[in-house]
């Protein structure tokens, strides 16, 4: 039926009750749910010790961001007449992976547009913005309300906050992600839900239908309710999965995401 989903419609509360039964095969693979610290240290070892680049890591992550959301949410699946997405950035690299994923997923042939309100004045920002710019991707200038986000998406793909995350949510991601709270398409959520604790989740918080964790689930993933939970950021060396006991799944065959 033109201008209706598929997806489930599902409001914040009921998003936190209905997806208690979620399958434990995290738990089977032991894998190590990573601290905050814990993760900003392997991030940073990445770069000094193993030899990668930020905008590397962000391509692959990005990639891994995309292609989940293929796996989740197929072209087939989608019931609005255009393959429509919102991808919400913030001022961090969590942002900085949403654009690539969603330059990715506009080759893809899905119809991203983004929301990126505040910019940091880097050239790897610069960089992917004209990237997605290019691609012929529209940028939003306001966040639109609840409603109009309900009507005119099919899903929502929360970039806004990563790791880095802590204290109190500042303007203007405080409006942002109240509006987000109060739509029913599904949220999308790159690495962390926006705006949890990145150890101790929130109940009050967003509750996203999908979680993408890059390089290892953080601790509050285990509070993650919704249908989809993959990895991704398939790029760690066989000395840092050692070092933090990472003890990750095997990637299946070439692919560069795996659902837990
Ligand atoms: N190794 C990996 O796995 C890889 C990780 N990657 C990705 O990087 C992500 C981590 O990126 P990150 O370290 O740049 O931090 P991130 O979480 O995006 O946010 C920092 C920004 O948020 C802001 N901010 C913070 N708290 C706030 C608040 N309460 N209210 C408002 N603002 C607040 C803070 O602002 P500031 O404090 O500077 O004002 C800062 O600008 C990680 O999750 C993954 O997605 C990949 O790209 C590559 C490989
Ligand atoms: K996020």
């Amino acid at each position: 039926q033109p201008g209706t989903c598929s997806l489930p419609s599902l409001s914040n509360s009921h998003r936190k009750d209905c997806f208690s039964s979620r399958p434990l095969s995290t738990m089977a693979h032991n894998i190590n749910y990573l601290g905050q610290e814990e993760a900003q240290h392997i991030d940073e070892e990445l770069f000094s010790e193993y030899g990668f680049s930020v905008d590397q890591l962000m391509e692959l992550a990005g990639l891994s961001c995309a292609t989940a959301v293929t796996r989740a949410y197929p072209l087939s699946s989608l019931l609005k007449s255009r393959p429509s997405l919102l991808v919400i950035c913030g001022p961090g690299n969590n942002g900085g992976d949403g654009l690539v994923c969603a330059r990715h997923l506009k080759l893809f042939g899905y119809e991203p547009t983004v929301l990126y309100p505040k910019r940091p004045n880097k050239p790897l920002f610069q960089g992917l913005t004209t990237q997605c710019e290019k691609m012929e991707i529209p940028f939003l200038t306001e966040m639109p309300e609840a409603a109009v986000i309900d009507e005119a998406y099919n899903l929502v793909i929360d970039a806004i906050f990563g790791f880095s995350f802590k204290g109190a949510v500042r303007e203007p991601f405080g409006t942002i992600l109240d509006a987000l709270k109060k739509t029913t398409v599904p949220i999308a959520s790159i690495d962390i839900p926006s705006g949890w604790d990145v150890e101790q989740g929130s109940a009050e918080g967003l509750q996203p239908d999908m979680l993408i964790s890059l390089t290892a689930p953080k601790k509050s993933a285990q509070m993650f309710r919704g249908r989809y939970h993959f990895l991704g950021g398939r790029f760690v060396p066989p000395g840092l999965e050692r070092k933090y006991d990472l003890n990750l799944p095997q990637y299946p065959g070439t692919d560069c995401v795996l659902q837990l």
